[in-house]
Formats: structure tokens, sequence, C-alpha cells
């Protein structure tokens, strides 16, 4: 599956014989610059007919094996097998209370994006109160909606931020971004990426050979060699990927004295949070003025409202998408859905939690769900899920630290904290990372927080200003707030 993820092809829609289109970077960038819904929409199709039915099969008998490991691991299925890793009894019901959190915030967002998108493309493309057809969002797997923030921004005549297009007038090269990652986390007296590190990487997309390219960070276990392997492409979309990458190695690198056991993330989002964590500074406008890639100051409330909405059509939106994927595996390896039921509980998640739908009808001779590479390559979701909520609880943390957040101080908001050259808050982050996964992940967020659970507060503390500009903003328009059921056909038996 994973193999045939990364070597599929589709054909162009504007050439119906160029027929070598690789998701990395082709279909990707075509993906994010396209405008028109009918190349979305073959682009979408093509992608999860290749990538996605065709691993249908494969993907059911990966079900039944990987079932099979889980009980002779003493558990009662994957699901199980999965949700240890987090150590707590109640894992799913935390999952859930949080989305009860962050939903009224995703409803906002969704709603105005909705607007947007059929202010642009028309009522028939985009209706009233429906859910959003995923081919539109400037993503594969609408999981982050970041490359339509250009025409959907709330103040269009705010000076447009294209960090894509600065970094590429700047001649930025994948070197130079691993290079300005490395130097951000040196700043915050943390450890500097080994020799050996930038001997073995693999950063930019081999012309010989084919690779699996979804980018993927690697400890080797000896206490010097950490590789990361990722096809680099010079867009904002790699400039968080790199960081994300560069939280990973940084981790193996904080916790390499633990003996080999303990050298781990003190849970899965913890690893994936890392990086993150530090790209929250990076993506503030005074650090992005700091590295020459955003010009001018005009720090006033639209700007700011721009600000958070760019962040927000990356952070919150990516949560429903995150949840999704692994309640449906969840379902899958509980045998609750069975293969014939496989595309159509699929997307009825989908429905129900994002509010997207496909753009053409869809039968069970699909597989969309393995068009995404973590359910055709098995690794775990919901470590994204984790992360995208701990990270503002890291980051608030911080930036407290660092004297760049102080609650009610409106000249230390949370969107301006910029933690680079703050060695406080790198040591404190450098003790949570040390323990690696030597003690209860609680133990480890209150080392560097103070609180010892999961909460949605820091996320909503930072988008309360959007949240309350979308409520306004959606009332004055009349929008409806959620959706009603789609039209599209993707459930044919029932
Ligand atoms: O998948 C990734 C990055 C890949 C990874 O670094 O998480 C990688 C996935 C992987 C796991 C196992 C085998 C092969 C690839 N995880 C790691 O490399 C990794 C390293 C150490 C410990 C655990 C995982 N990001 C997610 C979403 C995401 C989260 N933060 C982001 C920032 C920018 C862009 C995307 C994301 C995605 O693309 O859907
Ligand atoms: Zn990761």
């Amino acid at each position: 599956m994973e193999s045939n993820y990364a070597t599929s092809k589709i054909c162009s829609f504007k050439n119906a014989t160029k027929c070598d289109l690789a998701l990395e970077p082709d279909i990707t960038e075509l993906f994010a610059k396209s405008q028109d819904p009918e190349e979305l929409r073959h682009l979408w199709v093509e992608w999860h007919r290749a990538a996605g039915a065709r691993a249908r099969d494969n993907f059911t008998q990966y079900v039944q094996l990987d079932n099979e490991a889980a009980k002779l691991n003493d558990f009662k299925d994957v699901a199980e097998w999965w949700q240890a890793e987090y150590e707590v009894a109640d894992f799913e019901a935390q999952l859930a209370r949080l989305w009860e959190d962050v939903k009224p915030l995703y409803q906002q967002l969704h709603a105005y994006v909705r607007r947007r998108l059929r202010d642009k493309y028309g009522d028939q493309v985009v209706s009233q109160k429906g859910p959003i057809p995923a081919h539109l969002l400037g993503n594969m797997w609408a999981q982050t909606w970041n490359n339509i923030e250009s025409f959907t921004r709330p103040y269009p005549d705010k000076k447009e931020v294209d960090i894509t297009q600065a970094m590429q007038e700047q001649n930025y090269t994948a070197l130079k971004m691993f290079q300005m990652s490395d130097e951000f986390f040196r700043s915050l007296n943390l450890t500097a990426m080994p020799e050996k590190f930038w001997k073995n990487s693999i950063i930019e997309k081999p012309t010989d050979r084919e690779i699996v390219c979804h980018a993927s960070a690697w400890d080797f276990y000896d206490g010097e060699d950490f590789r990361i392997k990722q096809c680099t492409t010079i867009d904002y979309e790699y400039f968080q990927t790199t960081h994300h990458e560069m939280g990973h190695i940084q981790y193996f690198l904080q916790y390499r004295h633990q003996p080999v056991i303990f050298r781990d993330g003190a849970n899965p989002g913890f690893h994936e949070a890392v990086g993150d964590t530090i790209a929250l500074s990076v993506s503030s406008p005074k650090h992005l003025r700091r590295v020459g890639l955003v010009s001018g100051d005009a720090e006033d409330e639209q700007t700011e409202i721009n600000q958070l909405y760019k962040m927000g059509i990356d952070k919150i939106v990516f949560l429903p998408f995150a949840y999704t994927l692994d309640l449906f595996r969840y379902g899958v390896f509980r045998g609750e859905t069975r293969p014939e039921d496989y595309n159509c509980h699929y997307w009825q998640l989908r429905e129900a939690l994002q509010g997207v739908e496909p753009p053409v009808n869809r039968t069970e001779e699909d597989f969309d769900a393995a068009a995404k590479y973590h359910v055709s390559a098995d690794v775990e979701y919901a470590r994204y899920y984790v992360s995208f909520i701990i990270q503002f609880q890291f980051h608030r943390a911080l930036c407290q630290l660092a004297g760049e957040y102080v609650p009610e101080d409106l000249t230390k908001k949370l969107v301006d904290c910029d933690i680079y050259q703050s060695v406080a808050a790198g040591n404190a982050l450098a003790n949570m990372l040390k323990m690696g996964s030597s003690r209860p992940w609680p133990d480890a967020m209150e080392a560097l927080t103070g609180q010892r659970a999961m909460r949605a507060d820091g996320l909503l503390e930072y988008f309360r200003p959007l949240h309350d500009w979308l409520r306004a903003e959606n009332q004055r328009t009349g929008e409806h707030i959620g959706w009603e059921p789609s039209k599209i056909q993707y459930c044919t038996s029932e």
C-alpha cells in the first residue's frame, strides 16, 4: 500500500497524454494553485482512484493481519493497541470532549469560508447551507486550507503576506530552510544538528529513483546518527514541515542519553508537537519581519484578524480532519465497520465532523481513506489531533517564560509571541524533552505548562479575537452556521 501510494501517477487535466504526475511535487502544486473546479475535481478523482481504490483489497487484508498482531500483544484489537500509547483509560472520551470545546469555533470558520467560496465559485458549486465540496479547499484531503487564503481572507485590501512568494523571490533553498530551523533551535540553547545529520539526510526529491516522499525523521539510536527524509519544495507548507521534522530530531537529541526503552515521546502527540510549537513562533508576524519574509509593520486590528485567520485555516480546520481519520479506523479495527461499508462510513464521518463532501458520487468500489498517506502507511493519526491541542498549551507556557506573553496585557498578546533567542523558554522545553517516555506524560506536561491534562483553553485563547470576529461577520451576512445533509450519493447500500 505504501509503495502504491509513493509511486502512484495520474494524467494531467489539461493534457490527457501527460500521465506522469506524482503527488509530490506535481499534484500538490497544481492543487494549491488551480482555481478551476473542473481541474480540481479531475485531480481529486484521479488521485483517489490511484492511491485510494487501488489499496482497498490490501487494506482489508492488513486489517485482519494487524488485528492478529494486536491480539498476539494481548490487545483486543489495533484500536486498543494504538490507544495504549496514551496511557489514559478514557482517551476517546477526552478526544470527544476536546472536539466539543473547539466545534463552535470550527463551525463559525466553516460557515465563513463556505460563503467566501460561494462568492467565488457561485451557488451551483458551493451551496448556501450544505457541506463544502472537499476539492475546493486547496489541499487533497482538505486537512489545511492555507492555499485558499489569498482569496478568502477577511480584509483583502490589507497587504498580502505571501511567504511562498517571498521565499522564492529571495532564492531560498531546501538547505537554507533547514539551516534557519537549526539556528532557531540553537537560539533557544537547544542542541545543534550533529554533523551526520547534514551528511545523511535526504532533503530533496532524488532524480534517479523513486522514494517515499512523505516527510519523516529517523533516530538510529546510536546517539549520533539522526536523519530527515523529505522532498522539499520552496513554499510556506514545506517551511512548516521542515520545522515539524526538525522538532522530531530535537526530541531525539534531547533524550539520547535515556535508556533505549525511554527514547520516545511522552506520548505520540508530544513528538508531533515539538516542531509545530516552534513553528508557531516562526510564523508570527514579528518573526517573519525579523527574517525578512514580511516587510512593513502595519500592526492594526484588521491585520491581526487576517493573521489569526491564516493560522486558523491551518490549525482549527485540521482538528476535525485528524479526528475523523482515526475515528474511522477505530471502527474498522473493532469490526464495527465492515469492508462493504468502508467508504460510506468514512464519508459519513467526514460530513458529520468536518462538513465536507466528495466532489462526485462515491461507491464501495472506492476507498478514499487510503488516499491519505497515513492510512496506506499504517501510521496512527490521533497523535496529530493531540498535537494540535497541546502545542498551544506548550506555546503559551514558553511565551510566558520568554516574557513574550502576559495574560490581560494587550501589548504582549499570544498571537504576537516569538520565543526566538529565549534561553529561559529553551531550557524549560529541553527539561521536558529530556524525559523522553521515562515519565507519564502528565508529569512531562506539568513540568512545562503546570497543567496535567490536554485542554483546548490554549488554542481557544489564541483564537478568541478571530472567534469574536467570525461570530459578528456571520451574523452580519446572515450565514447559516453548520451544514445540512449532503446531496452527494456515497452510501450506495442503505
Ligand atoms: O505526516 C506528517 C509529517 C510526517 C511525520 O513527521 O509526522 C512522520 C510520519 C511518519 C510516521 C512513521 C513512519 C513514517 C512517517 N513521523 C515521523 O517521522 C516520526 C518521527 C519520530 C517519532 C514519530 C514519528 N504531518 C501530517 C500533519 C501535520 C502536522 N503538522 C504539520 C506541519 C506541517 C505540515 C503538515 C503537518 C500530515 O502531513 O498529514
Ligand atoms: Zn511528525
